[in-house]
């Protein structure tokens, strides 16, 4: 019978059935998600991370590769109620230890009481809950992986849609998801992939129509390269964000952030535009948000829950971001427009620029 235990921070064991073997360490996190299974596993912004699934049966419907979001598993281990034979069998092999047959609703409790916290994880023959507490005890806090993007980005500069006839996009990766370039090559962008590191002359080699921020793991604080980045170019070029994005931009233009107590992670997080007073539905995976935008972005868009910012405009700027997951994969579809909107305003400001000065 294969061993699973679970090391929560305190120092509380619990334990579990194996379904992958191994050891992990990471900040333990749980997504309410009841589809989107695939797409979460391959996030990268789940690096360092123990992904909980609170919905009580995952893989009912297989594993596919066109639904991964990248080339691997992110969360370090995997727990949930009941995994099923597919879904263990992909996790063993991809070395990502994983555990069922515990009670979720104690965990995702725990992590709503006490917040985010550092677990260690054992899963095997031998192993002994003194290897789940070494596992904890080597656990570092998310704001100490300092340079998480190295894990996560792209080595060197990738391009794609090399043949589409419309906005030229610079995408700093610092773990995009893949459905993320999907949905600009799927609106005739040509998209071209830069390191989370890229410099300032790697960008204007590009010379995009937009200068776009992805999702990652990982404090918004430890970027300092996109920050600066996002600094330099805003003036002259129009700047999304998702997600990490969205931080990375309040960061770079005088807001702050902070890190929330379990974060958003989920299918259904209503959010309200403040301007047309509509409510859509998102997919989120966030546990960071941006606690004061600073007074050159304006918030534009809320969750309905805790009125924490979901969407933030640029006040003199051509500045759009979203803290919530527009591409939705997994998710509903209520904000696929985001890629439109982003497009747009990169159209505008290449048609103004274009059309000589009127004096
Ligand atoms: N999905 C993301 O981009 C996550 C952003 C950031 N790492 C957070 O947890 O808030």
């Amino acid at each position: 019978m294969t061993e699973a235990y679970v090391a929560l921070e305190g120092g509380h064991v619990i334990e579990g059935r194996g379904r992958a073997p191994g050891t992990a360490r990471g900040e333990l996190v749980f997504t309410t998600a009841y589809t989107g299974y695939e797409e979460s596993l391959t996030d990268p912004s789940y690096e360092e991370q123990v992904l909980t699934f609170s919905y009580p049966l995952i893989g009912n419907y297989g594993v596919r590769e066109e639904r991964f979001e990248d080339d691997r598993v992110h969360p370090r281990a995997v727990l949930a109620k009941e995994l099923t034979d597919d879904v263990a069998a992909w996790l063993e092999s991809e070395g990502v230890p994983a555990v069922d047959h515990l009670d979720t609703r104690e965990v995702v409790t725990d992590i709503r009481d006490e917040g985010a916290m550092k677990c260690g994880i054992a899963v095997g023959e031998d192993v002994t809950e003194e290897d789940a507490l070494e596992q904890l005890e080597q656990c570092k806090a998310m704001s100490e992986h300092t340079d998480i993007g190295a894990q996560v980005s792209v080595d060197e500069v990738e391009v794609y849609g090399a043949d589409n006839d419309g906005e030229t996009v610079a995408l700093v990766d610092c773990g995009a998801k893949g459905s993320i370039v999907d949905s600009l090559l799927a609106r005739n962008a040509e998209v071209h992939v830069l390191p989370y590191d890229a410099s300032v002359a790697d960008v204007e080699a590009v010379d995009p129509d937009v200068l776009f921020i992805s999702n990652g793991p990982g404090d918004p604080a430890n970027y300092e390269q996109a920050i600066s980045l996002v600094e330099e170019f805003v003036e002259d070029t129009p700047v999304a964000g998702i997600c990490l994005g969205q931080q990375i931009v309040a960061e770079a233009l005088g807001g702050t952030t902070t890190k929330m107590d379990f974060g958003h992670r989920g299918v259904n997080q209503p959010v309200l535009d403040l301007e047309s007073g509509q409510v859509v539905m998102t997919t989120q995976n966030h546990g960071y948000t941006v606690d004061d935008p600073g007074e050159h972005l304006e918030v534009t868009q809320i969750n309905v829950n805790d009125d924490t910012p979901e969407g933030i405009d640029g006040i003199e700027y051509d500045v759009i971001t979203r803290q919530y997951h527009p591409e939705a994969n997994p998710g509903p579809e209520d904000t696929l427009d985001f890629f439109d909107d982003v497009l747009a305003m990169a159209d505008e400001r290449t048609t103004t620029q274009a059309v000589p000065a009127d004096d």
